[in-house]
């Protein structure tokens, strides 16, 4: 698995006022930088901490997988980089004395807490768990390593073994819980080299590294899987410049080489954050610094770096740098793998493992073609029911517009406009002013209509009044009364004519002729009248009917109007609805386009992934078939060679226990011998000093008898001279009796060491041929040999003793002479036995080899 490192950035409180402040925290990923009040710069980071941000936080985003991941085998590296005083070590230690602060505390006492607390949770959870865990701390200062554990202050060394790079000669001490570990840095840390700079009064000299190494060990059913895996801890040296510090001396020293060290891990990152294929060679090797964090750097490790950054203006340089660096760290990508051993029934487990594996991209797979079964056939849903929406608002839009057309066409034919649906119509597609000024038109050619119809209701008025006026003038000649009237007066008239003058009368007839004229007239008049009556009866009758159709039809347009326009209001809005719905459907469309577009692509990705796993899956079997098979070919041959030797190494261990089991009777044996030997020894030496005593004695008793005899002997004197002969006689027989019984005691003696060297070879021999044989047996033998020598010896003392006691009875001087001549030779005799005994002790001490070198020296003597 491959991951970029983790890049944060934390900015400390500020030490000045506001306007000194170059550096502000946009949001939670960004920080801004003013170099010169009007340049400004963004940075873009993981996340960013700011000034007010709690130290649990930081562990809690920075840390806390971290940790916890490491128990699962995997390793993992925090550092702070950052200017001096810009809070690297209040980041990972917390202020000094607060490690037990449960506010203050910085990221490496939480880290151990957490993975203790980690642990003991994982053994509570799985009955065969068990973890170990070691801690080394080391400083590197002017670019040698120090160990910050132990008192000396001796150089370690670094071995890289392309995997692995070892502290060679550091301190590795063992720890149980959170508590010791924290002791354990804590020593350290009093050891590290700090001092006062013109930047910070406590500033950190070196660049501190607590490397924590989790060893885990988890049984499940046949199954062993160890784990193990590295936690590094570091706080680096300040990234200022020189001229910043104002150092000098041996401060100065130290920074050139605090810089240097830096300035490769810079080289290093840069290189590193370039494409794989611009990378070229990683100079690591060129300081301890970047060689130890080998691994941390684009290597088997997750890592996070803080950088640390004060916001002040005065450090605007430094933080732009910083900044630089985080940058750049963001970019490089590390490959992080699981350190895991797999154990127990071996190929078993790999073949579970590869059938879990198997298993695990079938269910994936299956998901996935699920899941993209399901979210088509949803977005096919989707887009069938918008597709259906969308033609039944269509059609509905259609029908609609159809109906409003039919009612603009009706209201046309009715109202006899022919203007007028094209104003709706046009109003109807119009929309914004346009349609407003249309609607005016209409409301202006309503109005026009209206003014028309009342002008033909004024003349229709003015008609009617017009009428009632004519008849009003001609009712008097028309109605019953003026008829009367009228014939009544025409004779009276007549009358009148014919009784006045004939001027008159014809005066009276034209004004007859004129009133018949008139009548013939007025008939018309009537005539006409009763036809323009029944005319405008008709045309009343047909203006009201027309007035009412009219009224009816207005009423109706009116209606069909406002029906109309609330349809077109709700078409409207239909139409906005629809449209947005329209719009909505192709967002969707479109959202469900990029989903299914999305979905394609992460199903493309997951084909490629799937193929990727499955061909290096197939890989990995062929190679593990390759190689496992081989190995396990290999295994099994080592295993039953194995079994073989650990077979012979059982005999063997048997034997040897055997052995050792006869060894140590042996040897108690020997003790006991030892201590028989001992008493023996004590019993003889009180013997010889009974002897001594005895001969003492004797020697008393016999200078008594001396004395005695002294006084007796003027009484025997004359018995001498016989006894003198007696005694030569005696003697020569003593003598003789004394070289027979010598010459016994060295046949005897000579049996007995025949026999004895006879047992000692024959126990070698069997010492030899068996490897080991009890000594017991030879040294009893010896020590019964030995005893029955003494026991002879004694024996021809005692009868020496009797002898002299005899020859002292049988004669004075010569007895004394020949007690002195016994005694010396007991003396010699005693000096022999006390020689066996040396040569027995000896041999005792020697054993095997000695066992040979006597039966060789005796051979030698023998022969
Ligand atoms: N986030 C913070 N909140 C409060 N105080 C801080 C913070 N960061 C740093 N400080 C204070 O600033 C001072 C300097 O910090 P610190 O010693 O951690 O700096 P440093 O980067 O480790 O310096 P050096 O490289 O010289 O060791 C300390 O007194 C520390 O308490």
């Amino acid at each position: 698995m491959s991951c970029y490192i983790k890049v944060y950035g934390r900015v400390r409180p500020s030490t000045s006022s506001n306007q000194q402040i170059a550096l502000t925290v946009v949001d939670k990923l960004r920080v801004k930088v003013e170099a010169d009040g009007k340049c400004e710069k963004l940075y873009e980071l993981h996340r960013i901490f700011a000034e007010d941000i709690a130290q649990e936080d930081v562990f809690t985003t920075a840390a806390k997988k971290m940790v916890e991941e490491c128990t699962e085998g995997i390793n993992g590296t925090i550092f702070a980089y950052g200017q001096t005083g810009s809070g690297k070590t209040h980041t990972m230690l917390g202020p000094a004395d607060s490690w037990s602060d449960p506010v203050a505390k910085g990221l490496i006492p939480r880290s151990v807490e957490h993975l203790f607390a980690q642990l003991e949770l994982k053994a509570q959870e799985c009955q065969k768990f068990s973890f170990k865990v070691n801690v080394e701390f080391v400083e590197l200062y002017n670019d040698d390593i120090f160990d910050l554990l132990r008192s000396d202050s001796n150089k370690i060394t670094l071995r890289d073994t392309g995997n692995d790079i070892t502290l060679v000669g550091a301190k590795s001490e063992s720890v149980d819980n959170s508590l010791d570990l924290m002791h354990v840095v804590k020593r350290g840390w009093q050891s590290r080299r700090t001092a006062a700079t013109a930047m910070n009064r406590d500033s950190s000299r070196s660049h501190a590294l607590l490397i924590i190494k989790v060893c885990t060990e988890e049984v499940t059913g046949s199954l062993k899987t160890n784990r193990s895996s590295i936690l590094n801890l570091v706080d680096l040296a300040g990234s200022e410049r020189q001229s910043h510090t104002k150092a000098s001396g041996e401060r100065l020293k130290e920074a050139t080489n605090i810089n240097s060290s830096l300035t490769v891990l810079g080289r290093c990152i840069r290189l590193l954050s370039k494409p794989a294929t611009a990378q070229s060679f990683i100079p690591y090797r060129d300081s301890h610094l970047t060689h130890i964090l080998k691994n941390s750097l684009g290597g088997n490790s997750k890592t996070a770096v803080i950088v640390n950054m004060h916001p002040d203006r005065s450090f605007v340089a430094e933080s732009s740098s910083t900044l630089q660096f985080a940058e750049a760290c963001t970019m490089i990508k590390n490959r992080v793998l699981r350190n895991e051993v797999m154990s127990g029934d071996q190929e078993n487990s790999y073949k579970k493992a590869i059938h879990e594996l198997r298993q695990e991209i079938d269910e994936t797979r299956a998901k996935a073609r699920e899941e993209f079964a399901r979210r088509l056939e949803e977005s096919e849903k989707n887009y069938h029911q918008l597709l259906a929406e969308s033609t039944a608002l269509k059609s509905e839009h259609t029908e609609l517009r159809f109906k409003y057309n039919v009612g603009l066409v009706r209201y046309a034919m009715e109202a006899h406009n022919e203007d007028l649906p094209m104003f709706i119509k046009e109003y109807v597609m119009a929309s914004g002013p346009e349609k407003e000024i249309i609607g005016k038109t209409i409301a202006l050619e309503l109005d026009a209509t209206n003014k028309r119809c009342q002008l033909l209701q004024d003349q229709r008025d003015e008609l009617r009044e017009r009428l009632q006026q004519s008849l009003n003038s001609t009712i008097p000649m028309q109605t019953p009364l003026g008829k009367q009237r009228r014939q009544s007066s025409r004779p009276q008239r007549r009358e009148t004519v014919y009784k006045h003058s004939p001027s008159r009368l014809a005066e009276l007839a034209v004004e007859d002729d004129q009133l018949q004229e008139a009548e013939l007239r007025v008939a018309t008049l009537e005539n006409d009248i009763q036809v323009i009556r029944a005319k405008l009866e008709k045309v009343t009758e047909e203006k009201f009917k027309a007035e009412e159709v009219h009224a009816d039809v207005i009423s109706r347009l009116e209606k069909k109007l406002a029906d109309v326009t609330e349809q077109l209001i709700n078409s409207e809005a239909d139409n906005d609805e629809l449209v947005s719905k329209v719009q909505g459907s192709k967002s969707t469309l479109d959202q469900l386009l990029t989903i299914i577009k999305e979905n394609e692509r992460s199903i493309d990705s997951l084909k490629k992934d799937r193929q990727e796993v499955e061909s290096q899956l197939v890989e990995q079997m062929n190679e593990m078939e390759k190689h496992y098979g081989s190995q396990i070919k290999n295994s099994a041959e080592q295993i039953s060679d194995l079994k073989s030797r650990l077979d012979a190494y059982d005999q063997k261990i048997e034997e040897a226990r055997v052995l050792r089991l006869r060894l140590e009777e042996s040897q108690n044996k020997e003790k006991e011998l030892e201590k028989m030997i001992e008493n023996f020894r004590k019993q003889h030496d009180d013997d010889r000093r009974e002897y001594r005593e005895d001969i003492r004695r004797v020697k008393a008793n016999m200078e008594k008898e001396l004395s005695d005899q002294q006084k007796s002997l003027d009484l025997l004197q004359n018995e001498l001279e016989k006894s003198v002969r007696t005694s030569n006689k005696q003697k020569s027989e003593a003598s003789l009796q004394f070289e027979v019984k010598m010459e016994n005691l060295k046949k005897m003696f000579e049996a007995t060491r025949v026999s004895e060297i006879e047992h000692i070879e024959e126990d070698l021999r069997e010492k030899l041929g068996s490897m080991w044989r009890p000594k017991e047996n030879a040294y009893e033998k010896e020590i019964s040999a030995l005893k029955k020598k003494v026991e002879i010896l004694e024996k021809a003392r005692s009868e020496d003793s009797a002898i002299i006691n005899n020859q002292l009875v049988s004669g004075k001087e010569h007895k004394l002479k020949y007690v002195d001549k016994l005694r010396q030779e007991a003396v010699e005799k005693d000096a022999k036995i006390e020689t066996l005994r040396r040569q027995l002790d000896a041999l005792q001490k020697s054993g095997q080899g000695e066992g040979r070198r006597v039966l060789r020296s005796r051979n030698t003597e023998g022969n």
